[in-house]
Formats: structure tokens, sequence, C-alpha cells
């Protein structure tokens, strides 16, 4: 379902994402060793930040995919893959790096990630049930007709009250 008006919304605060994110640290803190951290972008870059700060990784790169156009999932387009520096820091088929991004819903993208780097550790902070499987480490699930609205894509406004008819 691509439809975002005929989701579920569900908003995320900074503060909320924050917490998330180093609940997600955590539990990728035992996981390793890790060489590298890679962030998918443009999404997983925030957590990718906070993640690398609290389990101490100072080697990120950025594997640069783009499918979504607001909500309308496209062609899935590799913009940049792994970089050389990278790809030698690992084992064969990406073995022990640590691949970060912000949810994981069709799975479309995390599909991609798993052909780039088959033996990385992929998390994602939020996951919806088709793409859970495709993921190691996930910290929150959603139902598959949430749309989750992160901070960075939304700002304060006006709330209608519950009996005007808000959702
Ligand atoms: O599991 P999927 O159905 O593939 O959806 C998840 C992906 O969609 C979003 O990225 P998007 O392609 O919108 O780009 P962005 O990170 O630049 O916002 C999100 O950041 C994930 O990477
Ligand atoms: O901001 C977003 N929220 C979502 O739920 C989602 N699913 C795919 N891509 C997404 N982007
Ligand atoms: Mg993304």
């Amino acid at each position: 379902m691509n439809d975002e008006a005929a989701r579920k919304p569900f908003p995320v605060s900074w503060d909320q994402f924050h917490r998330d994110a180093r609940a997600l640290a955590w539990r990728l803190n035992g996981a390793g060793p890790f060489q590298a951290l890679v962030a998918v972008t443009r999404g997983g870059l925030v957590p990718a930040a906070i993640v690398a700060r609290e389990i101490g990784m100072r080697v990120i790169d950025t594997l640069c995919v783009a499918s979504y156009d607001h909500t309308t999932q496209g062609e899935m387009q590799i913009l940049k893959g792994l970089s050389d520096a990278v790809v030698k820091l690992g084992g064969e088929g990406g073995k022990g790096l640590l691949i970060v991004d912000d949810l994981v819903d069709t799975g479309k993208t995390a599909r991609v990630v798993r052909q780039i780097a088959p033996k990385a550790h992929i998390a994602a902070v939020y996951a919806k049930p088709m793409g859970k499987p495709l993921v190691d480490t996930f910290i929150t699930e959603v139902s598959q007709d949430t749309w989750i609205f992160f901070p960075w894509d939304t700002g304060l406004s006006f709330q209608p009250p519950i009996r005007d008819g808000a959702a």
C-alpha cells in the first residue's frame, strides 16, 4: 500500500527517534565485531550517526539508494555503492559490515542491500511485517498499514480537536 492517506499515521518525535536509535545501538553493541558502519541514505544517516556514537565506530560509509518519491514507491536506483576502502575492511560478502537504515517497509531496499552485501549485519530502527525477515536487528514493529512520519519530514502544526474529526 503506497497511499499515505490510507495508512495509519505514526508520528515519531526527535526524542522518540533518539531513544529508539539508542535502543538499537544497545542491541548492536554485542552483535559485532564490526569493521565499518554503512548508512543507507538518506533515512539511515540519522540512526547511523547515533549508533556510531554509541558503539564507537568511526569508519562510516554510505549506500545511496532511492525508491520512494514521497510516498509512492518507484524503480530502485543505486546512486552510489559501497566504497572500495570499506569493501576491503569487510570480509567476503560484506561480513563485518553493519548496515543501518531508518526502517524496513516492503523489504525492497533491504533486499537490494542484501544482494550487495549478503553477509553484512542489516539493522533498522522500525520494521513492518513484510520487511522484518530481511533485517538482522530492529527495535519497533509497526503494522503494514502504518505510515511512519519521521521528525526530519515533519514540523509542528495545528491539530484539530478529536471531536472535529482528528485522526
Ligand atoms: O522496505 P522498503 O519498502 O524498501 O522501504 C524502506 C525504505 O524507504 C525509505 O527510503 P526512501 O527510498 O524513501 O529514501 P530516503 O531514505 O532518501 O527517504 C526508508 O528510508 C527505507 O530506506
Ligand atoms: O517516511 C516514511 N515512512 C514510511 O512508513 C515509509 N515506508 C517506506 N518509506 C517510508 N518513508
Ligand atoms: Mg531510505
